[in-house]
């Protein structure tokens, strides 16, 4: 499998030579180093920045119709080179091929979907209360030049969510991936830009993400900032950005909770659930992570899902036998076995995993963990790894609050056969996306954000275009 060579795009030009240095691109199946990634100095931070702001001009100019076709043609390309990007993508992160081809035929969807919803950024014409007044019209205009920042563990379809909402309300973006996982970034710019996105519209830089982050949401020609990733971080530039009163979406941690009704389909929301744990190795923000059984049947349920999680397969992601790769990078495995050996010494039960696995490459072993203290860092941290944490409950009344109780709210989940329970649960449940009887929270068509810490605003769906809009009213009196 070939890696690219990586550039930045920035004020219309790919550059290689950069002022800010390299950095080593590593693959995490590996260790080995598969690219030097260069890194943009504080000057072409503020050429890219400049060229957003020039680059937004003539973008915002183009009629809905024209950005929409430009979008569906890049999306075209991407479906079209989906196998070569996956491959890209599975060198640089690790997840399984498969994992990743989908992931990219889904970045694909989200931009054919946005690009048709910029058809229909309606506005209102409301009628008008005085007399002399021609008409009074709502309408949405676009933000202005967007700074977006996405992580590493979905290195398609995060930037596809970002790239696709805020191009197709008219804004320009400067975007920062990842530098652990530039080269998919870079192959889906490229896309954009050979569809007929105007070269000053969209702006890659890499650096060192804190410096990045700050000179960009200080810059005067950024109009908002979007940013997924942790919830610490989150904070920062939120901050950051409300200091100048810029827009901010965040799309930060979660903590999920699955609640196994008394009444479930145990094989299915077991097969569901050990499927959506360990999907990319656990480094997904909606991942589910507390899993609440009814004590009676919870020994039943801990055996199966410790069977399965132990018959895992882990390898090199481009293997086609494969069904857990390596968490993403060196950071990730000391983090785990800091969730664990915190839980274990807090009087958790390890039940299987727990450990690095000895072999080049960032492996853990798929790890459960039982009767977790809720003091135990676990219980209070998003662990973004592959370790899913059993707890018995009494009533369905005392799970509902347990999975309440964290100041996060991005998925929640729960199985039950009942219609009266699943509308009981749905409400109940505080989070931006609840899936019953599935995992599946996440779709170009519906809008993906968090309550209390796990964010604010929302991406993708109809809701995800309207946050790169400012809404403007406009009334035209008669002339005299
Ligand atoms: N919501 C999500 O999809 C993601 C959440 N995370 C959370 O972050 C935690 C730590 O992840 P690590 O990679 O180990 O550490 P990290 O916090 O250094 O990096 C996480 C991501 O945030 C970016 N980042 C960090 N500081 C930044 C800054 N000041 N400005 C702009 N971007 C910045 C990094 O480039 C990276 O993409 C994870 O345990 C997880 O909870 C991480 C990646 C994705
Ligand atoms: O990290 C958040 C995230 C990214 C992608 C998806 S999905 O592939 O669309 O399911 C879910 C969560």
């Amino acid at each position: 499998m070939d890696y690219p060579e990586l550039a930045l795009h920035i004020a219309g030009q790919w550059r290689t030579q950069t002022a800010g240095g390299r950095r080593a691109v590593v693959n995490p199946a590996t260790e080995e180093v598969i690219a030097q990634l260069p890194l943009a100095g504080r000057d072409e931070l503020a050429e890219a920045a400049e060229s957003a702001r020039r680059g937004f001009v003539q973008w915002r100019g183009k009629s809905a119709l024209e950005r929409c076709n430009i979008l569906r043609t890049a999306a075209q390309t991407i479906r079209a080179q989906a196998k070569t990007i996956a491959q890209v993508l599975t060198l640089e992160q690790g997840k399984p091929l498969a994992e990743s081809l989908r992931e990219v035929t889904l970045s694909a969807d989200i931009v054919d979907f946005q690009a048709e919803e910029a058809k229909r950024l309606y506005g209102r014409l409301v009628p008008p209360r005085v007399e002399g007044i021609l008409s009074q019209s709502v309408m949405r205009q676009p933000v202005g030049p967007v700074a977006a920042f996405t992580p590493w563990n979905f290195p398609a379809n995060l930037p596809a969510r970002k790239l696709a909402s805020a191009l197709a309300a008219g804004c320009s973006v400067v975007i920062k991936p990842a530098e652990e996982t530039p080269g998919t970034c870079m192959l889906l710019v490229r896309a954009f830009l050979d569809a007929g996105v105007p070269p000053d519209a969209l702006n890659m830089v890499c650096g060192d993400p804190a410096e990045v982050s700050s000179f960009l949401i200080d810059h005067p020609a950024i109009a908002k900032v979007s940013f997924t990733g942790s919830v610490a971080v989150g904070k920062l530039l939120g901050e950051q950005a409300a200091r100048h009163v810029k827009r901010f979406t965040g799309e930060l941690g979660g903590h999920a909770p699955v609640i196994v009704c008394d009444d479930a389909d145990f094989p299915f929301a077991l097969k569901q659930s050990l499927a959506a744990k360990f999907r990319n190795a656990g480094q997904v923000c909606a991942s589910p992570i507390r899993f609440y059984v009814p004590r009676r049947r919870f020994g039943e349920w801990s055996e199966a899902f410790v069977q399965a999680a132990r018959a895992l397969r882990l390898g090199d992601g481009s293997d086609p036998a494969t069904q857990m790769g390596p968490l993403a990078h060196a950071r990730r495995i000391e983090d785990m076995q800091r969730f664990v050996d915190d839980a274990v010494e807090r009087g958790a039960q390890l039940l299987c995993g727990g450990h690095r696995v000895q072999r080049p490459g960032y492996f853990f072993e798929p790890t459960v963990i039982a009767n977790a203290p809720a003091d135990s860092r676990v219980m209070r941290q998003e662990p973004f790894g592959p370790i899913a944490v059993l707890q018995p409950y009494d009533t369905l009344d005392e799970a509902i609050a347990q999975a309440n109780a964290l100041p996060y709210g991005l998925g929640a989940y729960a199985f039950t056969r009942d219609l009266q329970t699943a509308h009981r649960l749905g409400d109940a449940l505080e989070a931006g996306m609840v899936g019953i009887n599935h995992f599946g929270v996440s779709q170009p068509e519906m809008p993906f954000g968090g309550w209390k810490e796990s964010g604010i605003g929302q991406e993708m769906g109809a809701e995800g275009l309207l946050h790169y809009t400012e809404v403007k009213t406009l009334t035209v009196g008669v002339p005299s």
